[in-house]
């Protein structure tokens, strides 16, 4: 589904990604971990063409990504939760939902029946929601643009555990739907349970990828990569 082989990329003069590769399987859920300051969030630059390779190829089920400008790799499939949310403050929430939407099967709806809490707030300013309903809506706005890929960029950073716990719920059931999701994120336990590739990342390399089963019983690599 999506494929990265080889991508290196740069702010200005300073080189960040040394040779990317990262893929995520058809129905999948991947990660993509390392400390902070590696790439990660320049990796996803990368894919949506904000901080585009200089080297390397990127494909979403074959068809070449990089080079295109960001509408149109979005407009290709790729969906995406931003660090820090980002929502329409002064829109409602079911504004919010309609201005992203696209034809296919994720309608209000379904996202509504998703996340309860937002269709009881429905006609609620988003910038009124707390910061895990505001969360649950960044996600809902990415699902009406009916990504091929979903790609979830700290989605549970500074949130309560129960709303964590809400998010983490989202992603398995988007997973049992056949969502392909690539996820960052900082809570090793939930993304070992929930994930079936991981990539980590460390100065722009991805020195490892393999399985949760694998991840889980090395601690040595996980110390040393992850500092967990
Ligand atoms: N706009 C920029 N201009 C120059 N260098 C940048 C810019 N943004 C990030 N960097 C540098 O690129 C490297 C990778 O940053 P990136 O944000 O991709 O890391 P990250 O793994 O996502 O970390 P974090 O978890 O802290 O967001 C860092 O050394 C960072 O200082």
């Amino acid at each position: 589904m999506l494929r990265l082989s080889g991508v290196e990329s740069f702010y200005g003069a300073s080189q960040v990604l040394f040779g990317i590769d990262l893929e995520v399987g058809a129905g999948e859920v991947a990660t993509l971990l390392g400390r902070n300051g590696m790439g990660k969030t320049t990796t996803v630059r990368a894919i949506l063409g904000l901080t585009p390779p200089r080297q390397g190829e990127i494909a979403l089920d074959g068809q070449r990504l990089d080079g295109l400008p960001p509408y149109r790799i979005a407009r290709a499939g790729i969906g995406l939760v931003p660090e820090g949310r980002h929502v329409f403050p002064t829109l409602s929430v079911r504004e919010n939902l309609i201005a992203t939407a696209r034809g296919g099967g994720w309608t209000e709806e379904r996202v509504f029946a998703l996340f309860p809490r937002l269709s009881e707030r429905a006609g609620q300013r988003a910038g009124t929601l707390s910061g895990g309903e505001q969360q649950m809506l960044a996600i809902g706005r990415a699902l009406m643009t009916n990504p091929r890929l979903l790609i979830l960029d700290e989605a549970t950073e500074g949130l309560a555990p129960l709303i964590r716990e809400e998010i983490w719920r989202c992603v398995e059931a988007l997973k049992a739907d056949g969502q392909a999701i690539l996820l960052i994120d900082k809570n090793i336990d939930a993304l070992l349970r929930l994930a079936d590739r991981h990539h980590i990342i460390e100065k722009g390399r991805i020195v490892w990828t393999g399985g949760s089963a694998e991840l889980a019983a090395d601690e040595a690599l996980r110390h040393r990569y992850l500092g967990v």
